[in-house]
């Protein structure tokens, strides 16, 4: 399971973003995040893949409770969950060639005698040819990018996938592809799914429930 129990989060001394949220989804799960701009579901996604900490509340992955974030979260935490972004151009490093793009974090877990073997097989899970691995960012479409992100996300095979706008700047095939590849793997690995989108349709195709946040609290308590 992954619990987040009466979660209470926001950015410096500003207003809480979130205030007493809570969100449990079991292994295998896929739960559909909707809400109005601005009240807070990428910083609950962001919560959710332990890089951005709550000032409350109490987060529990596979019944470990989690007291660290980012750096600070134990590394079998880290990789227990996938993250992919809305931007990709702002998600991936632009001096790296997709193929280290994918690899990156099993260099930095010291696993980089994995990374060839691991990024071929994702590449091709993904749609991406080998002629594109060796290309940069700037090289590539945003719908390209975007599948290289995704199989980063998925380098570790996490147990939990936050997927965050993953298609939003994308055309109706990419998305359909990147939503069936998300699904294949959690078809094979039973992963639990966070989507989070504007796009109702789409969470009602893809996900076994909804969650609505309410309007923003910054914006409601003016
Ligand atoms: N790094 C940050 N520093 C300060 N405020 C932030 C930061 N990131 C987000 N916010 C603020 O937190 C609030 C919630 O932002 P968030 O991105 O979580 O909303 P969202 O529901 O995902 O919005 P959208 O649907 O437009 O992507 C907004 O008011 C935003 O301005």
């Amino acid at each position: 399971m992954l619990e987040l129990r009466d979660i209470t989060a926001g950015y410096g001394p500003a207003a809480p973003v979130l205030e007493n949220v809570s969100l449990t989804i079991a292994p295998g799960e896929a739960v559909g995040l909707l809400g109005p701009s601005g009240c807070g579901k990428s910083t609950l996604a962001r919560i959710v893949a332990l890089l951005h900490p709550p000032r409350a509340g109490i987060v529990t992955v596979d019944g470990e409770r989690v007291r660290g974030w980012r750096h600070r979260a134990p590394r079998h935490l880290r990789t227990a969950i996938g993250i992919t972004f809305q931007q990709p151009r702002a998600a991936a490093d632009p001096r790296l060639r997709l193929a280290d793009t994918i690899a990156e974090p099993l260099r930095a877990c010291g696993l980089a005698a994995a990374a060839k073997d691991r990024t071929a097989e994702l590449a091709e899970a993904v749609g991406l040819t080998a002629e594109l691995l060796h290309r940069r960012p700037h090289e590539v479409s945003d719908g390209q990018l975007q599948r290289a992100c995704l199989a980063r996300a998925l380098v570790h095979e996490p147990r939990w996938l936050v997927c965050d706008e993953m298609t939003s700047m994308l055309d109706a095939s990419t998305t359909a592809a990147l939503v069936a590849t998300v699904e294949t793997y959690r078809d094979r690995t039973r992963a639990g799914l966070l989507a989070v989108s504007h796009d109702r349709d789409l969470l009602t195709r893809w996900c076994d429930r909804i969650i609505q946040l309410p309007p923003a609290l910054i914006a409601t308590s003016r």
